[in-house]
């Protein structure tokens, strides 16, 4: 464990205090939080400590710890059956881990929220399938994403409060899709309807932006625009990106963490990591 990881052990054990005198409000402590109250008064705005869940006596996760700096732009790579998708479920409340402690900010404990209430505290996670309604239009699925809760066929752009409209537009250019607000979605390429779910992501505002392969089956034109989409949501949000495309995560990520067997085999740049024995043994040893 690094130094900094029991120093944050040690804060939440004085939390964890305060919660019982308090009847845990203080600590964050059984209420949900609102979005926008996340505490990134230590530098991290996610933080897994010694994480572990097994299915049938199989230790997906075993021993997982693992923090992400607000603003940061990490990728989570790993072999098949490493655990990447498994602390996805993890952090978004869908899995409960058996053991460990799962932190967003300093203070709002993740494994006492349900995966609706993540998703409200500002996490959004994308799938590696893009699922975004084909019959509607690109605005039509950004508007809905923003739940509006007018109708949706009803619902013009006029309508929105000018807040709203900026926001929709706003996200429109961020997604490079600003001129296609009129398309059905189910007319965009496969990369167009991968920024779209993005996008409909963005319009929740979230803090923490967590991505499974974006990237997969995407033309070559689309992957870097991809990573300039990613490098320009860098610091306003933060991104765990699990990829196993190396070129694209050389492109994006300062930061490389190694999964393997349930646990952090590895972390550092793509290089590092790329000449660690350890990584070679279990990319090409098996
Ligand atoms: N619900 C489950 N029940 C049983 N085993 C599971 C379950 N979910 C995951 N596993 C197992 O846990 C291990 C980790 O799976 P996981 O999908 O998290 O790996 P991954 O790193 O995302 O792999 P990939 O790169 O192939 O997507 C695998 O051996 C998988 O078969």
């Amino acid at each position: 464990m690094t130094p900094d990881l029991l120093e944050q052990g040690a804060q939440r054990v004085q939390q964890r205090a305060a919660a019982t005198a308090s009847g845990g409000r203080e600590a964050g402590f059984g209420r949900p939080a609102t979005p926008g109250e996340v505490d990134l008064a230590h530098g991290r705005i996610l933080y897994l400590e010694d994480v572990s869940v097994s299915f049938d006596g199989f230790q997906a996760i075993n021993g997982l710890s693992l923090d992400i700096a607000p603003g940061e732009l990490r990728c989570i790579i790993g072999p098949n059956g490493a655990g990447k998708t498994t602390m996805m479920d993890i952090i978004t409340g869908k899995t409960r881990p058996d053991a460990g402690t799962v932190f967003f900010g300093s203070t709002i404990d993740l494994l006492r929220h349900t995966e609706a209430q993540i998703a409200q505290l500002g996490i959004g996670r994308k799938f590696q399938k893009p699922t975004v309604f084909e019959q509607l239009t690109v605005f039509e699925n950004l508007e809905l994403a923003l739940g509006t809760g007018k109708g949706v066929r009803a619902s013009m752009f006029f309508r929105l409060d000018s807040v709203q409209a900026d926001r929709v537009a706003e996200v429109l250019r961020t997604i490079h899709l600003a001129g296609s607000e009129r398309r059905l979605a189910g007319t965009l390429s496969h990369g167009q309807k991968q920024w779209l779910e993005i996008g409909m992501l963005l319009m929740q505002e979230p803090r923490l932006l967590l991505l499974d392969e974006p990237v997969a089956g995407m033309t070559d034109e689309e992957t870097a625009r991809t990573a300039e989409l990613f490098l320009s949501l860098k610091g306003r949000h933060s991104l765990v990106v699990v990829e196993h495309d190396m070129p694209f995560v050389r492109s994006i990520c300062e930061t490389v963490t190694v999964l393997c067997d349930g646990r952090v085999l590895a972390q550092g740049t793509l290089d590092q990591v790329q000449n660690d024995e350890r990584v070679i043994e279990v990319y090409l040893g098996r």
